[in-house]
């Protein structure tokens, strides 16, 4: 049984590409009210000014803890990396929940974090108490959670694929590599030189290879579900498209006799309580289309029976799984709400 009251939700970087996903995903919401959009270089201009197709009627706000604290139950902070760590342990001290889109509380070890973003940080009380957000694993942590650490995109496409391979101990864990590929969006809102029409159209290539700072972040929930210090490989690509990533894992498999029928079985039964989880039947393979504008993720199974590889497709839409929408469902089961609340399920298509 869900609270049956309103509950006061406050944005943060409500003019980025998450925070405009969360205005439209909370603003439907049957169990929230937002009483807070802030940001920077917009404060001071009406919402709708900056998105007049969602039409709500709010200002965007300098941010002010005091303001927030007074007006919100709960806050959504989607900032660039590096500016939770100062918001949260004063929010969380007023009696605010927290949900941070960004990586500042995704790390159970703050060395690693600040190996791979260089943020020097003072909060190391705070960050023990984050709970990261990727309900299909760790569900059972957010009733209690005051404090998330929402996943990166790339981490929560891969990881779902990879999950069961490595809690079922089906895989050889330091055999992982991960090819993944993401629309433009996930770059944010900013401008970029690579991210302009003219650089990113009509061409596909890698980047941060072998040093993508999603990495750090898919070991250390890799090493928590192998039991053991587990080591990716992990490569990244831009895909002349908005929305989307697809994340193929390949891995060698442990007992090479084990059909795809097999571990379609594994999977299902891994993802019966995943209502996000859509495990394809075996042959069909997705598309980044299908989980447009919804907080699916698509996974198929495949063996190559000559190599003993395993190989793991994964498809999500970056700004709803991959962000706001996986924001969204953890804020639900934070508040004993159904995890599908406020959430589309259907795809536009094509
Ligand atoms: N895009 C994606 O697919 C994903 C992104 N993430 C993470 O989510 C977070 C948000 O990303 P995204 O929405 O893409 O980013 P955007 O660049 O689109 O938006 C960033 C937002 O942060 C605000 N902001 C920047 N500096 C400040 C500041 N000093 N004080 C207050 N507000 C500030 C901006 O406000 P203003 O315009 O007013 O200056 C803007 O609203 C990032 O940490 C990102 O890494 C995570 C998963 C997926
Ligand atoms: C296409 C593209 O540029 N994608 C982004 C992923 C954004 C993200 O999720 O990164 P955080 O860990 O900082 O939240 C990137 O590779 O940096």
């Amino acid at each position: 049984m869900g609270e049956s009251k309103q509950i006061r939700v406050g944005i943060v970087g409500a003019s980025g590409y998450g925070g405009v996903q969360l205005v439209r995903l909370l603003s439907e919401h049957p169990h929230a009210d937002i009483t807070y959009l802030g940001g920077n270089s917009s404060a001071g201009r009406e919402y709708v000014e900056i998105y007049p197709h969602l039409a709500v009627p709010l200002t965007v706000e300098a941010v002010s803890v005091e303001v927030i604290v007074n007006r919100c139950d709960v806050v959504f902070l989607s900032l660039p990396n590096g500016l939770a760590c100062e918001l949260a342990p004063q929010l969380l001290a007023r009696g605010c929940k927290v949900l941070d889109l960004s990586a500042d509380y995704r790390f159970a070890n703050l060395d690693i974090y600040q190996t791979w973003y260089g943020n020097d940080r003072s909060d190391a009380g705070t960050n023990q108490q984050a709970v990261y957000g990727l309900p299909e694993l760790f569900g059972e942590c957010l009733p209690e959670a005051r404090l998330v650490g929402c996943p990166g995109c790339y981490p929560t496409a891969s990881l779902l694929a990879i999950a069961p391979l490595l809690k079922q101990g089906l895989a050889q864990p330091d055999s992982l590599i991960i090819d993944a590929k993401s629309g433009t969006s996930g770059g944010g809102r900013q401008a970029k030189e690579h991210l302009l029409l003219a650089e990113a159209d009509n061409s596909l290539a890698a980047y941060g290879v072998a040093k993508h700072r999603h990495t750090p972040e898919i070991e250390q929930i890799c090493s928590r579900l192998a039991g053991r210090e587990v080591m990716v490989q992990f490569t990244p690509h831009l895909v002349p498209m908005v929305r989307g990533i697809l994340s193929t894992v390949y891995a060698n498999l442990r007992d090479p006799g084990l059909v795809r029928e097999d571990l379609h079985t594994i999977y299902s039964t891994f993802y019966r309580r995943s209502p996000w989880i859509t495990v394809l039947p075996t042959g069909v393979y997705p598309q980044t289309k299908w989980a447009w504008g919804t907080n699916r993720c698509f996974l198929s199974i495949e063996v190559d029976a000559r190599t003993g590889r395993v190989i793991v497709m994964s498809a999500i839409d970056n700004l709803m799984k991959g962000q706001a929408g996986q924001a969204v469902q953890c804020f639900n089961l934070m508040h004993g709400l159904d995890q599908q609340m406020g959430l589309p399920k259907q795809s536009f298509y094509p």
